[in-house]
């Protein structure tokens, strides 16, 4: 394994340079101790990936994948042939994505081609202002069409001529000619009676679960639909089901606006509006000027958000390397926004669990003699106008952090580069949560992938052909220039307080420290005795809901304690060099955390996921319940569903669920209640402790079936089957459903009114099924039918 050096060094300040490849200052950092001295120090490579837009085509593959039809927990498993790869560590390696020039350039090309493409169209229509801007596919213009007379008539001729030449097909094959008339007055009939589309009204057979959401669902005439119809084409107009996603609680209108059109959507996909990321980049394309030219101060500064450790945290390890190399001290900051942590549902567990780990964080910094600021800034909005306000205080003109990847921190982090320019100060954003940079895979159609088999195939290859990736960087070492004289005051600064709506009761406190102690040294030791004890046989295991078969590393990677590389890196030692292929169990394990990297890379290619939409938008027009107390049956887990209500009611207790059990419970929520999934979306991110949007979306776009990977909505998760098949002892259920603990029987544990248990159940105080799993299953599939074919021309 060979890295370029580069051919030119550039001066000392060129440190940073983001959006170009560019160049640390190598010569400067090599004196660093390095785990593995004998690595060639590698070229230094800023990039900002640039994302192509995707359009039909990507529908058609996803169609086309959705034939190898996958468990999200069962990826097929590629065994031999593979080359061993050494782990090599450098700790004066760059805190960046390694990528290689040509795949850049090609990136690069598309970018410009299609904003080349964007810009076409919006001279074309006037302006992106203007409703309907940006509706610029087939579809599109169809569905305008059929709204205008002349639309209609036009679509007619052409179903009209579509049917002659199908008929002179017929003809062609002797079909009786007699028919022929018959045919063409059908056809012609239908055509001129076309109706509207029309939003089928709430199914009256299912009285049980749709009798509130009857009072709820507002019934539509032909006039408002069409009013509807053409509101839709309207980017700037809200989806007509916008005020039900408001009532129910899924869209935070005190913070965000209401729930946008689906031909939205498809505006960032024909990149008539920009993603997040690349107004992150245009802010850096903008700057580079001016930021080069800006010099190291008094200080340098690290802000950490969800990067709660000092190892391998490759923000901090630039910002500390500047430091040092400039002989200024380096500044922590941690800003807690309590207004953010509403916004983004965090779960007072998840709180708890940062206010923790900031608590050993600021030790280990200050046996480093670096200070961490802390404090607590009511308003987010007012956030970057106080890291900048905070860099002014104390001299420093560099400021450094790792990105976030979800809209509302791009977004942030966009504004800050400028906020920051303006005043002097160069931020840099740094890809580091994720294994692989999102926008640095795509498929042979130069295209984001959609599916995870054929990502992580190419993820695979990926770090086969760039193993640098999986480089870990060392945590800091002591600080440089004089932090304890110069910022004395910084080192006394105390953990911010919960806010009141995120506090945990003492038990909580006390129970949450004890499930999930805080620190980097747990997060190891925790992954260390994993890979040692359970990681071999995690591939026939990790389904199993009764006893421990999985890492539980969640919180760690959620926060930020545990890195991603780490943990795929130390993986692979333990399977002897092995990233797939040699033992199952092992290469099992790393698959599932690409999956993590897998729906970051979707949320950064498709950000309207983040704003309370689904990556297949047309599923919003599916007609969902919005019935508070069915809700509120499955959050308290009181369902007649043991393996439901058991999953639901560990979820209120430990902030954490197994995997099987997420799929479920989501399933159970969105296909046998048929409620918004998207306020269960909700719940899981307000109750759990590794609460991640990326991950938690995706999850719940698999149960659902409204989200990327191949998981059709006519695949309905069978309650009992499943806790048959994972919980066979029914063991997890007697666990957390006490009502149930007296029934011995395996058999009749997983179903007690339907396999002769139901006196005990019923004398215990436990539900009857509050659905019919059959009935609702087939409710589903109508519903869903009814609302993706309502979008279709
Ligand atoms: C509806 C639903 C909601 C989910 N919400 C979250 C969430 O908010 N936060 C979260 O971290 N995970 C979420 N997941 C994914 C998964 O359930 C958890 O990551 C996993 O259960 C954590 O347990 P573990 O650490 O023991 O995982 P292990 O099985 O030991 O896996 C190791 C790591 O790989 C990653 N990982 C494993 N499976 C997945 C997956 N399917 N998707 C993404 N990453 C995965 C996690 O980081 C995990 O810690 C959700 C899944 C579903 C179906």
């Amino acid at each position: 394994m060979s890295f370029q050096t580069p051919a030119s060094v550039p001066p000392k300040r060129n440190l940073l340079v983001p959006h170009k490849r560019s160049l640390l200052p190598v010569n400067s950092l090599h004196k660093q101790t390095t785990l593995n001295p004998s690595a060639t120090p590698a070229e230094i490579q800023f990039r900002r990936p640039v994302f192509s837009s995707v359009g039909e085509d990507a529908e058609k593959k996803r169609q086309e994948d959705d034939a190898q039809e996958q468990d999200q927990t069962g990826i097929s498993q590629r065994t031999g042939g593979e080359e061993v790869v050494r782990i090599e560590f450098d700790s004066s390696q760059a805190p960046q994505p390694f990528l290689e020039p040509d795949v850049l350039e090609r990136i690069r090309e598309r970018q410009r081609q299609r904003e080349k493409e964007a810009l076409q169209n919006t001279a074309s229509r006037g302006t992106t202002d203007a409703p309907g801007a940006g509706l610029d596919t087939e579809r599109e213009i169809r569905r305008r069409a059929v709204q205008t007379e002349y639309g209609r008539m036009a679509v007619r001729g052409r179903m009209a001529v579509g049917m002659i030449i199908q008929l002179r097909h017929l003809y062609r094959l002797q079909l009786p000619l007699t028919r022929f008339p018959l045919i063409v007055a059908y056809s012609t009939k239908t055509a001129s009676k076309m109706p509207p589309r029309k939003r089928k009204s709430p199914d009256s057979s299912h009285t049980e679960a749709s009798s509130s959401a009857k009072r709820t669902n507002t019934s539509t005439s032909n006039g408002q639909l069409q009013q509807q119809n053409s509101q839709e084409n309207d980017i700037n107009a809200p989806h007509h089901g916008a005020q039900q996603a408001e009532d129910f609680g899924i869209v935070l209108r005190e913070f965000y606006p209401p729930e946008m059109s689906n031909a939205r959507c498809e505006a960032y996909n024909n990149g008539t509006l920009p993603r997040p990321i690349e107004v992150l980049n245009r802010a850096y394309e903008e700057t580079e000027n001016a930021r080069k030219a800006i010099s190291p101060q008094n200080a340098v500064v690290h802000w950490f958000k969800t990067d709660l450790r000092l190892k391998d945290n490759r923000s901090l390890k630039v910002a500390y390397e500047t430091a040092k190399q400039n002989d200024i001290p380096l500044i922590c900051l941690y800003i807690l926004s309590p207004q953010d942590l509403t916004a983004h549902l965090r779960s007072p567990a998840r709180v708890d669990f940062v206010l923790r780990n900031l608590e050993g964080l600021k030790k280990g910094l200050a046996e480093l003699d670096i200070p961490l600021y802390m404090e607590t800034q009511e308003v987010r909005r007012n956030v970057p106008g106080r890291v900048v306000e905070l860099c002014e205080q104390w001299g420093a003109s560099n400021l450094f952090a790792n990105i976030e990847y979800e809209v509302d921190e791009l977004r942030r982090e966009a504004k800050l580069v400028k906020l920051c320019c303006d005043k002097g100060i160069s931020f840099e954003a740094v890809h580091d949560t994720c294994v692989v940079t999102p926008g640095a895979l795509e498929s042979q159609q130069g295209r984001q992938y959609a599916v995870y088999t054929p990502w992580y195939r190419s993820w695979m290859t990926y770090l086969h052909g760039h193993p640098k990736n999986l480089d870990v960087v060392d945590a800091p070492g002591q600080n440089a220039g004089k932090a304890r004289t110069h910022f004395k005051d910084l080192f006394d600064s105390e953990i911010p307080d919960a806010p009141e709506n995120k506090r945990l009761g003492e038990e909580e406190k006390q129970r949450f420290s004890k499930l999930y102690p805080a620190g980097e040294d747990e997060a190891m030791s925790r992954l260390d005795s994993f890979l040692e004890t359970k990681a071999t046989d995690y591939g026939k295991m990790r389904s199993m809901v009764s006893g421990q078969h999985t890492s539980i590393l969640s919180p760690y990677f959620a926060a930020g304690v545990l890195s991603a590389r780490v943990a795929v890196a130390k993986a692979k030692d333990a399977n002897g060099g092995y990233l797939d292929g040699k033992n199952a169990g092992l290469a099992s394990w790393i698959s599932e955390v690409a999956w993590r990297d897998f729906y970051r890379h979707v949320l950064v290619h498709w950000p309207f996921i983040c704003m309370n939409k689904c990556f297949k938008p047309e599923y919003t027009n599916v007609e969902w319940e919005y019935d508070t107390d069915l809700f509120n049956l499955w959050t308290q887990g009181k369902t007649g569903f043991p393996i439901v209500d058991a999953a639901m009611r560990q979820i209120k207790h430990d902030a954490w669920i197994h995997n099987r059990n997420r799929m479920i419970v989501s399933s159970f929520l969105s296909k046998d209640l048929m409620l918004d999934w998207r306020r269960g979306e909700r719940y899981f991110m307000e109750q759990l402790i590794d609460g991640d949007f990326a991950s938690n979306h995706g999850g719940w776009g698999f149960g659902s079936s409204t989200g990327v990977d191949p998981q059709p909505y006519f695949r309905v998760f069978n309650p009992l089957l499943q806790s048959e098949k994972f919980d066979p002892d029914g063991e997890f259920i007697r666990q957390w459903v006490p009502e149930l603990r007296e029934i011995k029987d395996r058999k009749a544990i997983h179903d007690p009114y339907g396999r002769g248990a139901g006196a005990v159940a019923q004398k215990a105080g436990y539900p009857k099924p509050i659905v019919n799993h059959a009935e609702s299953r087939d409710r589903a599939l109508k519903r869903y039918k009814e609302g993706i074919a309502r979008d279709k021309p």
